[in-house]
């Protein structure tokens, strides 16, 4: 099996390191514009894997070298220009790098599973759909499992339950206006919300991503780890259920637009898209993200 990861940014050589510790696939190559960056990563994740017991190939290339991947995660950005920036300022900018790449990974692996990083996350599904003209199933963007497993962390803490066993999406848009699925929320059956310590969490949750960025400028391991959920789920079929930006099929009137809903994922990609029964007021913030991200969309169409 072959997955490629584009850009060896911080995250996208978090992801490749996160891939070392844990060799699923045969062959893993790492594309950069920089081919001198994506080398020097792949002779020192090489030198990392003789402590893993692994016989997985760690390579560095061109697009070209890209050519028959099954998975290939993307992750090329522009840098934020000022301090107090949003996702969607990114927009603009990754929609130009998307263009000048996504095309032709897309022609020299026409059947791979793509895994969209790059922000604004849901925007960029939804572009790269456009831009491959793969099957929608076949594209995921990473979307709020980022944000799920912060928000499963901290009721963690709270409720002192692994969180593993904690059932809890944050849905929706992967940026200000996503929301917490309260009303779906469980661990072994008991539904623990509504309560003020919950929404107290989720509030906390959606600036987490901002904290972190704050202290050390970027976020680079949990996203990373989440990416390697969805690549696990991939290569070994195993149809996990998570929070991933994907086309909606018009759930609650929805569609035309990519957002977070709890799919499954497997070999082909996303298998299904789950409809979790909200209440009205997340039915409502469900729109509203749609609404939100359509704009952007929109804007990058003009
Ligand atoms: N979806 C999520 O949950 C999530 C979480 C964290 C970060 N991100 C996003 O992931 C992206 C990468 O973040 P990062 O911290 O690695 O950024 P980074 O600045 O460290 O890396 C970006 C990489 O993109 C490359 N690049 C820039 N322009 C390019 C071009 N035209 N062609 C090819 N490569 C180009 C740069 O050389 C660099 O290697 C950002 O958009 C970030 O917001 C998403």
């Amino acid at each position: 099996m072959k997955f490629s990861i584009v850009g060896m940014g911080r995250v996208g050589s978090a992801i490749a390191f996160a891939a070392t510790m844990e060799p699923i696939v045969s062959e893993l190559w790492l594309i950069n514009r920089s081919i001198e960056k994506a080398e020097g990563d792949a002779m020192d994740l090489t030198h990392a894997s003789v402590l893993r017991n692994s016989n997985m190939t760690i390579q560095a290339g061109m697009v070209e070298d890209s050519a028959g991947s099954d998975v290939i995660v993307f992750t090329p950005s522009v840098s934020p220009t000022r301090a107090d920036w949003k996702r969607q300022d990114l927009a603009i900018g990754n929609r130009d790098i998307l263009e000048q790449w996504l095309p032709r990974l897309a022609e020299l692996s026409p059947n791979a599973v793509l895994i969209m990083v790059t922000n604004p996350v849901d925007v960029m599904t939804y572009a790269a759909i456009r831009l491959t003209g793969f099957p929608p199933q076949r594209v995921i963007g990473t979307g709020t499992l980022v944000d799920s497993i912060r928000y499963r962390s901290l009721l963690s803490n709270e409720l002192k339950i692994h969180a593993d066993d904690i059932r809890a999406y944050i849905l929706g848009e992967h940026g200000d206006d996503q929301f917490a699925a309260y009303s779906v929320a469980m661990t072994g059956g008991e539904k623990f919300f509504p309560s003020e310590t919950a929404r107290r969490l989720f509030r906390e949750t959606v600036n987490l991503g901002y904290e972190v960025y704050n202290r050390k400028g970027y976020t680079n391991y949990g996203i990373a780890l989440a990416t390697m959920t969805i690549v696990d789920s991939i290569v070994y079929d195993l149809r996990h259920t998570m929070p991933v930006s994907v086309l909606v099929d018009g759930f609650l009137g929805v569609k035309d637009v990519c957002l977070s809903l709890p799919a499954v994922i497997g070999r082909e990609g996303v298998t299904r898209i789950l409809h979790p029964p909200l209440s009205d007021d997340e039915a409502e913030a469900f729109r509203n993200c749609a609404a939100k991200v359509r704009d952007t969309i929109d804007l990058l169409e003009q």
